[in-house]
């Protein structure tokens, strides 16, 4: 079987992405998947999208992660695929999308940049060294002075496999707070790696590390691939809405791979 992809990166979180409007894609296989995101046999990612049609949406989103099993939600991947949608002519300058944790919208504007809704956080989870919390994929925030130094392997992989999170896995952020800023650096489940940038890792960041002000908030994030911007409006200590994953989404490549 042949099969045309397209390779989108945002902040250095890569996809392959697959036009599935034809349906033609939906059989491939969890194994299949996980060749596909190779770096050495396949064409190499940190996951897999497909563009699906779905009625009373422009597209819908079917994210899957680099060991080929479907993944919660992705917001780097749906800001590429945002930005794959409107390169293929199926939206202009906004998207409404569904995805696995519901509804998004998004807005292309200039130069690339993609802004992307994501879901209402309503629990905020706060302990001595860290914090969890789901903004559509699952989070341990840990706060750490010099990241530059944290294992974020070792630790990372430690966190996520330790009870109670060895069977479903969390994605674990290393988390230095600037005086203007955020550095993140994530160990991504489903990867089982260091990822150069994670949206809902730094989605869920920069909620952490809201200040006590209720109302409009917004955070700079500094990942290793790259700058990201999150808003979100404070309702209290654990409930958050209209929050946005800002940043760049840009094509890289695209081919055919025979499967
Ligand atoms: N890179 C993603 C997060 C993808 C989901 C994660 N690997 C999981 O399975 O929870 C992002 O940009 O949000």
């Amino acid at each position: 079987m042949t099969i045309p992809f397209y390779k989108y990166q945002g902040t250095g979180n890569d996809f392959v992405i697959l036009d599935n409007r034809t349906g033609n894609f939906t059989q491939l296989t969890s194994v299949e998947i996980a060749n596909l995101c190779d770096r050495r046999f396949g064409i190499g990612a940190d996951g897999l999208m497909m563009l699906q049609l779905k009625e009373g949406y422009d597209f819908e989103m079917v994210y899957f992660n680099a060991d080929g099993n479907e993944g919660s939600m992705c917001g780097n991947g749906g800001r590429c695929l945002v930005a794959f949608a409107k390169d293929l002519g199926v939206i202009d300058k906004t998207a409404a999308f569904l995805a696995t944790d519901g509804f998004h919208e998004a807005l292309v504007k200039e130069n690339g940049w993609v802004e992307l809704k994501m879901k209402d956080v309503d629990k905020v989870e706060k302990f001595a060294d860290h914090t969890i919390l789901n903004t559509g994929s699952p989070h341990y925030i840990r706060w750490e002075k010099d990241i530059a130094k944290t294992a974020v392997f070792d630790e990372g992989k430690r966190i996520r496999y330790s009870p109670p999170f060895s069977e479903v896995g969390i994605n674990v952020n290393f988390v230095q707070l600037h005086d203007d800023a955020l550095s993140v650096r994530t160990y991504e489940r489903g990867v089982e790696a260091e990822t150069l940038s994670c949206g809902t890792g730094v989605t869920a960041a920069a909620i952490a590390a809201s200040n006590s002000t209720i109302g409009q908030q917004e955070k700079k994030i500094l990942t290793p691939g790259g700058e990201l911007k999150v808003k979100f409006e404070k309702k209290s200590d654990t409930s958050f809405e209209n929050i946005w994953l800002c940043g760049p989404a840009t094509f890289v490549f695209s081919g055919t791979i025979e499967l």
